[in-house]
């Protein structure tokens, strides 16, 4: 709860994370007050299906919603700003969920970001050449919404298809929720959608694409409104949302942003004078925020668009207003890791270990690596053991979804250290991942010095000094450990008109906590690694052309 004698203006943000809901009470300095979270129900009714609820998420949102609120004077609260993952929610026309799967089951109505069913749609649509696809890469991800669209057309006419009135990010839906207000985001419209800040939506490539019967009414399915990032939406929250939320009725809701984006927002303008860090005499466009959650978003603006093949975007206005963005990614990080460890044989010992310690399995595991490691830097103990990440195929900057996981230099063992090893050797195939997407975003014209990382990964000092040493940047780890939910807030103070700007507000909310410096001395162990890791992904392409040929 606040305290001191000072009058304060509060801002809630809310985070629908792909395995949780957070919220966080804010002040206008970024300072969190109080912070709550909530667990959400996904469903994997067959491989490559993901599912989740709406109306489970808003249930989420309400109840973390009046945890930071309790005991605050509600006449402070000024606004209220919501992130979320990118995933396709779908209502009919009298804004109830549908299904978005065989089973009917209306409940299930949203297509998750990660979810890949629409193989076979994503490729039809890359095969046009459409124009539109420069903007994402050059290659739409089976992560984006028109693909998905196109399966639920051409799989559940009947019982989605032909019912749907509303087609929605989940961003946005939430924002509805608050407000009733149907305006999309320009962030999700630009980054999941194919729309243009500068030309709107294009008519032709949803023709040719088959969804014709989207452009036909006007778009108003998928969104003939759009908003930047932040503006204030209608009247404000609505006294049934208020109720639910526990939040004072007409408070300013802004329009809002992707998950990533929102930790964009929150981690990459904050001032970093005194940190001996390169990006202090440099622009902003020096900066690459990394959002770590089940997945890794690599975030990286320019004044310019920059085209860069297999990197998501250039996209005008998404995140930063003025400024073009491009979103490097891999699919699953966090998820990677949690399947790595828990799929292990030793994984009930790590856990009973772990408990009786009263630590996380990765604060256990990476006090043994230390225990293990003897004279040697930790990172040293992979030297035979070496991971390609791709287990949901790669996102940036190979763009190929066929890509899968391989692990080279398994012994004979299944204890604690062998477990320990593996969890290491995945923590660097991830950050040798970043390596290349870096690598590729410098090549189309990107000058990157410093790494602004935040999400539930972050949490993990492993990980962290992993990205310093591999990619040889020295990576800030903001003030607030819950930066995207800062992102969230800050939305919700741009909306109520306390500061001018997005710009403004981001500069005033997001402060440096700690930087981790790369150890230099171990950058040709690294070197090495990483040849070997170019290798993996070469050879996992030439046993494919094996496998296919007479
Ligand atoms: N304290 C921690 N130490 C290590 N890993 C963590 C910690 N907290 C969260 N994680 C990892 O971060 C990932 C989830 O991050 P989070 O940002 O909560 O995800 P999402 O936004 O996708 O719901 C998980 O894979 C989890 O294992
Ligand atoms: O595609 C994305 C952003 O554009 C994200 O990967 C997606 O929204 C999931 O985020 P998270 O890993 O934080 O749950």
């Amino acid at each position: 709860m606040p305290g001191g004698n000072e009058p304060r203006s509060y801002y809630v943000g809310m985070d629908v994370g792909t395995g949780s809901v957070r919220a966080a009470l804010v002040d206008q300095r970024g300072t969190l007050l109080a912070f709550a979270d909530q667990p959400i129900n996904q469903w994997e009714p067959q491989f490559n299906h993901h599912e989740q609820s709406s109306e489970d998420i808003w249930a989420a949102c309400c109840v973390v919603s009046k945890k930071v609120v309790q005991g605050v004077n509600l006449h402070q609260i000024r606004g209220l700003g919501f992130d979320a993952t990118c995933s396709l929610v779908v209502l009919d026309k009298q804004f109830r969920p549908l299904p978005v799967n065989h089973e009917g089951d209306s409940r299930r109505n949203i297509i998750m970001w990660l979810d890949h069913r629409a193989v076979s749609q994503v490729h039809r649509i890359n095969e046009t050449k459409h124009s539109v696809l420069q903007y994402v890469g050059g290659v739409m991800s089976v992560e984006m919404q028109a693909p998905k669209l196109l399966w639920l057309k051409e799989n559940l006419r009947e019982t989605c298809w032909d019912k749907a009135g509303h087609f929605f990010d989940l961003p946005d839906f939430l924002s509805w929720k608050a407000t009733g207000v149907t305006a999309r985001s320009l962030c999700s419209l630009v980054c999941k959608w194919t729309y243009s800040a500068e030309k709107g939506w294009d008519d032709s490539f949803w023709k040719m694409v088959g969804l014709e019967d989207l452009v036909t009414d006007n778009y108003s399915k998928i969104g003939n409104q759009v908003l930047p990032p932040g503006a204030s939406l209608g009247s404000g929250l609505t006294p049934e949302a208020a109720k639910d939320l526990g939040l004072p009725p007409g408070i300013a809701v802004a329009a809002s942003l992707i998950d990533a984006h929102a930790g964009g927002l929150g981690v990459i303008g904050a001032d970093v004078k005194g940190h001996g860090l390169a990006c202090e005499g440099q622009p902003v466009t020096s900066r690459l925020a990394v959002i770590c959650g089940t997945s890794s978003c690599h975030m990286g603006i320019s004044k310019n668009p920059i085209f860069v093949p297999g990197v998501w975007g250039p996209y005008f206005s998404a995140m930063v207003p003025g400024f073009w963005l491009n979103e490097g990614g891999q699919s699953i990080t966090g998820k990677l890791i949690d399947h790595m460890v828990q799929g292990h044989a030793a994984f009930p010992e790590l856990q009973a270990k772990a408990t009786a310690r009263g630590q996380s399995v990765y604060a256990y595991l990476n006090s043994h690596l230390d225990l293990i490691k003897k004279a040697q830097p930790v990172g040293f103990l992979t030297v035979d053991l070496h991971v390609w990440p791709d287990f949901h195929g790669n996102r940036s900057p190979l763009a190929d979804l066929t890509l899968k996981g391989m692990v080279t230099g398994l012994k004979l063992s299944q204890d604690l250290d062998d477990l320990a090893i593996l969890y290491l050797a995945t923590v660097q195939a991830i950050a040798f991942g970043t390596r290349l997407i870096i690598e590729a975003m410098e090549s189309a014209g990107h000058s990157i010095s410093t790494l602004f990382l935040c999400g539930g990964l972050s949490k993990n000092p492993l990980f962290v000094q992993m990205h310093a040493d591999i990619t040889g940047l020295p990576v800030v780890l903001s003030q607030e450990v819950e930066s995207v939910l800062v992102g969230a807030a800050v939305l919700g103070a741009c909306a109520s008109g306390d500061f001018a700007s997005v710009q403004e507000a981001m500069a005033k909310m997001s402060k440096v906590g700690k930087v981790v410096f790369p150890r230099h001395e171990d950058k040709r162990y690294y070197d090495k690694k990483y040849q070997v890791f170019l290798k993996l992904v070469e050879h996992q392409k030439e046993y494919a052309a094996i496998m296919k040929g007479d």
